[in-house]
């Protein structure tokens, strides 16, 4: 037991996405608090330390493992911490935190001089009041394949969101705020939500257009969601080569109310097609014609209904 009186069962890592196999381990770390009737805490970082595309802000990532009811601490990448040994962290995280039980997974290691197998760290943490134990690796049950924020990330660049969804146990999202596009879409019927994602370090799936549902934040703390179709690129049809990349969404069913400044997020439900350059307006709008119905399709079956209401607090 610590300082504090209380022990701490602790795991350490980027836990980017929290995928299945983060939450696979995250499930462990209640457990082996729970039996020890102690807290559970999850050491985490405030970037990414390979610097990657993030899968979701750091806030969300934070949100997510509190609402498992774990601890978190977030800690700055510094040069100071780069620095530090695995011992000198293993101290630190029991001299500060009192941990005394840590919850290594399958692949993970940490410290600047690092031992070079779990055993090292077994012996570490003899040292340092801290019993360390090895978790296993989550594997997806139907096909094998190892779930990791890499995989996750490589299936959404390679635009395929549906087994990136299988892996995060839900959809990926990005959250933005509506900004002003040309206002052309509106000419042509079909108006456009130009989304500029908060997190600029976030992970932008690859272009093409998606089937999206959008969840609207309005005023008095409530959400809408709405079906949607998105479109990630360059525009061919009406911008010039070397336009910046944009990421737009219509939403469907009649849609007009005004929603510049919205908070919103969009989901990646399903890859539809890639994005192509249209000889006239009236190829693009039949082409956009056909994308509505394919994503009402979608939306009346697997993925519900219209226009639901949510109390955010329920999301
Ligand atoms: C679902 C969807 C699919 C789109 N597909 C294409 C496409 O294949 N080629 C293209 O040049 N533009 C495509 N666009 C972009 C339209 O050209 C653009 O939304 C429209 O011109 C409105 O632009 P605005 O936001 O400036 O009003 C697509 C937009 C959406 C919402
Ligand atoms: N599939 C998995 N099953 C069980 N534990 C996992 C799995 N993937 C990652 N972990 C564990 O989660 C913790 C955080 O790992 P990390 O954030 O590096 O995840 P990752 O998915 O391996 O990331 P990346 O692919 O970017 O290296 C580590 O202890 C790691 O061993």
């Amino acid at each position: 037991m610590n300082h504090v009186g209380q022990h701490t069962v602790a795991t350490v890592g980027t836990f980017d996405g929290m995928h299945l196999g983060h939450q696979y381990l995250a499930k462990m770390l209640l457990d082996k608090a729970g039996e020890r009737g102690g807290r559970a805490m999850v050491f985490t970082f405030a970037s990414h330390p390979r610097r990657e595309p993030l899968l979701m802000p750091v806030s969300d990532k934070v949100a997510c493992i509190q609402k498992m009811g774990i601890e978190v601490s977030v800690l700055e990448f510094t040069q100071e911490l780069k620095a530090l040994s695995a011992a000198d962290f293993m101290l630190m995280l029991n001299r500060d935190y009192g941990v005394d039980m840590l919850l290594m997974g399958f692949n993970n290691n940490f410290g600047h001089s690092r031992p070079d197998s779990f055993g090292g760290y077994v012996e570490l943490g003899r040292n340092t009041g801290i019993e360390v134990v090895a978790a296993p690796e989550y594997v997806m049950p139907e096909c094998g394949v190892a779930v990791s924020s890499s995989y996750v990330r490589n299936l959404l660049s390679g635009c395929r969101p549906v087994e990136a969804a299988d892996m995060l146990g839900r959809f990926y999202s990005l959250k933005g705020v509506v900004v002003h596009g040309k206002e052309l879409g509106r000419t042509i019927g079909y108006p456009t939500a130009n989304v500029e994602p908060f997190c600029s370090s976030q992970l932008v799936p690859g272009r093409g257009v998606y089937a999206s549902r959008i969840k609207l934040h309005t005023e008095n703390g409530t959400a809408c969601v709405y079906p949607a179709m998105l479109n990630i690129g360059h525009r061919p049809t009406v911008d010039a080569a070397g336009a910046p990349e944009t990421i737009e969404v219509h939403i469907l069913g009649g849609f007009s109310q005004q929603i510049y400044g919205c908070a919103v997020e969009v989901e990646f439900l399903k890859y539809l097609r890639p994005e192509r350059r249209f000889d006239s307006l009236d190829g693009l709008k039949r082409q956009l014609s056909a994308d509505a119905h394919a994503v009402a399709m979608l939306c009346g079956g697997v993925y519900g209904q219209c226009a639901r209401q949510y109390r955010c607090s329920e999301n």
